[in-house]
């Protein structure tokens, strides 16, 4: 017998649906009971020849099987029901846990662990907590049930079988320690190899033009072979519980066969009580023979449990501060209307670990009506500013507000250097902060230049979007995300490099556009390329940080 205290704590907070499974367990337990009873009695009568009892023996036996296939039936279903609102608050909380902002600066956890965590991780404790827990509870009361009855009917059989069913549940607890350690590698193995799986998917056309498909596939084999391997040494560990739970059984029944044979020799009981030891001692391991067989059925599963635990999967949110990039409830997040000025003071910023501030001491008025522009070498803090303002990192010294109070992440749209489209329709991804009307969506596309190529497309705003938008230009991108930030309505607009995957005609067109936009909301931008500023009147150079300026 394992115990997995997270997953436990987990079923009960499902009272209901775990008593219900057990007790149905318990019942069918009992079925089992009285089918031996039935048999015992049948066995005796044929050889006393009482035909009339064995018929009415028969037909009990009959009905018990029908009846156990009833609850049994039962049983799965409210096994089902338990595991799956386990699994669904599981995901839950881990998906809270993992789809924050500040996942976007965990330079450790790769989106491939963090996929097979939440998806294969959490479906795979559900034989567990399924199966095992309900099987580990209900086995108190009915081995409980199953030995008394034997110690009445032989104390010797009783103990012996007693002795056996503690033997086969506390036995494995001795390589506890080994099947965790086989665990975790087990789960390291499967996680690396779905983080590099996902990783060179995403990079396959990178890998071909560098010539490194073969070695990616080297990799993958070697990862898989790494897997095949742990999953090996999970699953001996897991026989080699099943088999001592087999000889614990085994030496269980066999004793509780001579017991009974020497009460038939010494003439100590009638016929039927000797069948009665003979299948009582049998039923009495049929809890611990199912304990081992969920137990070998979910093992696996449970290695991604120390991960989940890292994911924040069994934690309780702490407090009930909402996420500042999570929208109220009811989709769109409240828009505030017009603002007039964004105010920056003192902005300081360092990454946890880094030796030296990326921001120190930054300000930056913006005002509605003129387009900002923030432009700085590689590495000076642009994109590091950006996250401040959008609640993302938190500053060390400094504020931001938006007409005298603090901004919020509501106030502002946002469109990144590398836009993410989803799949789906054009519609769809426009849609994504609301159900404009058509009116507005027109409007908005018009005003981020795109809307021409939209309608020049044979299903116009019904045409499929790819996956991260892979049919579609990166200037189409830009300017549909361009699109979708104005229709969030939000009194702030940041935009990400706007003109690095556009030509000079097309880079003038979109500072246009910038202008036409920021008459009627405050409007950041930043930049890499100073050239295609021409016409941007208020410009902030953004200076790197160094060492001699910051001594701490
Ligand atoms: N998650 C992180 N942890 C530690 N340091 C980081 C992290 N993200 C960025 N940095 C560092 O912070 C500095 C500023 O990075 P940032 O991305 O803000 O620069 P940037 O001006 O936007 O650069 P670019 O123009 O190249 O996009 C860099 O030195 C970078 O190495």
């Amino acid at each position: 017998m394992m115990i997995v205290p997270q997953l436990w704590r987990e079923a009960a907070r499902f009272p209901a649906a775990l008593a219900w499974s057990v007790g149905l367990l318990v019942l069918v337990f009992l079925t089992h009971l009285g089918q031996a009873g039935a048999i015992a009695w049948s066995m005796s009568a044929v050889l006393d020849g009482r035909p009339r009892d064995v018929l009415v023996a028969v037909a009990l036996i009959v009905g018990i099987a029908l009846l156990r296939l009833a609850l049994s039936l039962a049983q799965t279903s409210a096994a089902t029901l338990l595991g799956g609102r386990v699994r669904q608050a599981v995901r839950g909380r881990a998906m809270a846990a993992a789809l924050v902002p500040r996942r976007l600066h965990d330079t450790v956890a790769r989106d491939g662990s963090m996929r097979s965590g939440l998806s294969d991780g959490v479906d795979g404790t559900d034989a567990y907590v399924s199966k095992y827990i309900p099987a580990v509870v209900h086995i108190f009361p009915t081995c409980a049930i199953a030995v008394s009855g034997l110690f009445l009917l032989s104390p010797g059989a009783g103990l012996l079988v007693a002795a056996a069913i503690v033997f086969a549940l506390l036995g494995p607890l001795a390589w506890k320690r080994m099947m965790a350690r086989r665990g975790l590698d087990h789960w390291d193995s499967y996680d690396a190899l779905s983080a590099d799986l996902l990783e060179s998917l995403r990079g396959m056309a990178t890998l071909r033009t560098l010539g490194d498909v073969s070695g990616t596939r080297e990799r993958l084999d070697d990862r898989s072979e790494a897997l095949r391997r742990a999953t090996e040494r999970v699953m001996r560990g897991s026989l080699a519980e099943t088999a001592v739970t087999d000889l614990a059984v085994q030496a269980g029944v066999v004793a509780a066969a001579i017991a009974a044979t020497a009460h038939a020799v010494t003439g100590q009981a009638p016929a039927v009580e000797v069948y009665l030891i003979l299948l009582l001692a049998s039923e009495a391991f049929r809890p611990v023979r199912d304990l081992s067989r969920h137990w070998h059925a979910g093992f696996l599963g449970l290695t991604a449990v120390p991960a989940l635990d890292r994911i924040g999967a069994f934690t309780e949110p702490r407090g009930t501060a909402p996420d500042p990039a999570t929208p109220a409830p009811g989709g769109r997040a409240p828009a505030d209307g017009t603002a007039e000025l964004l105010s920056v003071r003192g902005l300081t910023f360092r990454y946890p670990d880094a030796h030296r501030d990326v921001l120190q001491d930054f300000d930056l008025t913006a005002r509605r009506g003129t387009l900002t522009a923030v432009v700085g070498a590689s590495g000076a803090g642009k994109s590091t500013f950006f996250d401040l303002l959008l609640g993302f990192l938190a500053p060390r010294a400094g504020h931001v507000e938006l007409d005298g109070r603090p901004l919020r992440t509501s106030d502002i749209a946002v469109v990144s250097q590398r836009p993410v489209l989803f799949a789906g329709t054009i519609r769809d991804n426009l849609a994504v902060t609301g159900d404009p009307e058509e009116a507005e969506l027109f409007a908005a596309c018009d005003a981020a230049g795109i809307l021409d190529e939209i309608r020049s497309l044979p299903l116009g705003f019904s045409t499929e979007v790819a996956e991260a938008g892979t049919n579609l230009s990166g200037g189409q991108r830009q300017r549909l995300a361009l699109a979708r930030a104005l229709l969030a309505r939000r009194p702030v607009l940041l935009v990400d490099e706007p003109t690095s995957a556009l030509d000079a005609d097309r880079a003038a067109g979109v500072i246009d556009t910038l202008h036409r936009v920021a008459r009627d909301r405050v409007v950041v931008m930043i930049s890499h390329r100073p050239e295609s500023l021409t016409g941007v009147s208020r410009i902030l150079r953004l200076d790197p940080v160094h060492l001699d300026r910051n001594p701490s």
